[in-house]
């Protein structure tokens, strides 16, 4: 496996370019998750790399390889596809040497290349028995093995848990992640669920129409968010635009103030962002500090949703309706105090979007480490 360099890569179909200057190298031995809405032009990157869609401008370069402009079985990066993509009527280990009988190699070799491949996603037992007696989880293991069979430079994946229930996901994506440890390929995963690409990817790409909006490594992204686009995409849900209004509301010191108070790197005509788990809810409404460490508005509940760990309880601010999480069900119109501490707010001047959260960066690092 080699290193895969994008450089500001154009893309799209017939007149419509979906794809905007996108520059990402993805060092050997890395995953890199892209991460975004749908419609955002995930799969249409993959396709370019693949090149299954037309590149209108820029490079890609496998190790010293430019393969811009190679067709697509010349540039030995390999798709996991979604729906899987095997052949219905062939056993699993006649899928996983498909790729490699297409290469004409030998005989011998196959057989001793598709053992070593079902041992490693532990399917060897299996090896004479047809795809379509399997199970979701190990069609996709044999989808795996089949791509790693040929030995690619680049492995991509798109949205290759997507078919799969709750459960098997969580465990075939630790065995993914597990096998891109042990076998150290270079690959791209395509995904729309932040916390798959938590889990499974060491650097994060967001992509918001057609552009990396962000890139680092999963704490970096889900810490400090460096736009709005982002910090909603990885959760943070609740929004104040911070007016003049508001902030002037605070400032009369008024003990029935619906913002009590609010931490000092926020001012008038900026935007913040919060996620409802850093919310502290408390029923006591009386208290009245002017902290300036938190964020403090009261409000009434509206309705509580029980999420299995924890309450999640939509609360009316004003014309705000904030989220937060909490231990117990509270009924409707209870009046609450809300509090969120200043580290945990993401905070952006509504103008520029620029971020001016001085308490929310963390040590970031964009080298990344090869193992
Ligand atoms: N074959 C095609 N012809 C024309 N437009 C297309 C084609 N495939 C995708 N598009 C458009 O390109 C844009 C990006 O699509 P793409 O499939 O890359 O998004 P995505 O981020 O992978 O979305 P999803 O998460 O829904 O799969 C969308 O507006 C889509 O309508």
């Amino acid at each position: 496996m080699t290193r895969l360099n994008i450089e500001n890569l154009n893309a799209g179909y017939g007149n419509k370019q979906i794809l905007n200057d996108i520059s990402l190298t993805v060092e050997q031995g890395e995953m890199i998750a892209l991460l975004g809405p749908s419609g955002c032009g995930k799969t249409t990157l993959l396709n370019a790399l693949c090149g299954f869609v037309p590149v209108s401008g820029g490079k890609i370069k496998v190790g010293n390889r430019d393969i811009t402009t190679l067709p697509a079985e010349n540039r030995n990066i390999t798709m996991v596809f979604q729906s899987y993509a095997l052949w219905p009527h062939m056993t699993v280990a006649q899928n996983v040497g498909y790729g490699l009988k297409v290469q004409k190699v030998a005989r011998e070799e196959i057989e001793e290349r598709v053992h070593e491949l079902l041992s490693i996603v532990r399917l060897a037992g299996l090896a004479n028995d047809k795809v379509t007696t399997l199970s979701g989880g190990q069609r996709q293991r044999v989808a795996l093995a089949r791509a790693l069979a040929i030995r690619p430079d680049v492995l991509v994946l798109d949205e290759p848990l997507s078919n799969l229930d709750a459960k098997v996901r969580l465990n075939v994506r630790h065995e993914i992640k597990a096998l891109q440890k042990q076998l150290g390929f270079t690959s791209l995963i395509v995904t729309h669920d932040q916390e798959e690409a938590l889990v499974m990817a060491d650097r994060i790409a967001v992509l918001n129409k057609g552009q990396i909006e962000q890139l680092g490594r999963p704490e970096e992204i889900y810490q400090s968010p460096k736009t709005p686009f982002v910090a909603n995409f990885m959760g943070a849900e609740n929004q104040i635009v911070w007016t003049p209004e508001l902030e002037s509301s605070i400032l009369t010191g008024n003990s029935e103030a619906l913002f009590v108070s609010r931490p000092t790197n926020l001012t008038a005509n900026q935007q913040v962002f919060f996620r409802s788990e850093n919310v502290t809810l408390i029923t006591n409404t009386s208290r009245f500090d002017n902290d300036n460490s938190v964020l403090s508005l009261r409000g009434h509940v509206m309705q509580s949703a029980f999420f299995g760990n924890n309450y999640r309880i939509s609360v009316q601010c004003g014309e705000h309706i904030i989220q937060a999480d909490h231990t117990c069900d509270l009924p409707a119109n209870t009046p609450v105090l809300l509090s969120v501490p200043a580290h945990a707010l993401h905070v952006y001047d509504i103008e520029t979007s620029f971020k001016s959260n001085a308490y929310a960066t963390i040590q970031t690092s964009t080298s990344f480490q090869t193992i």
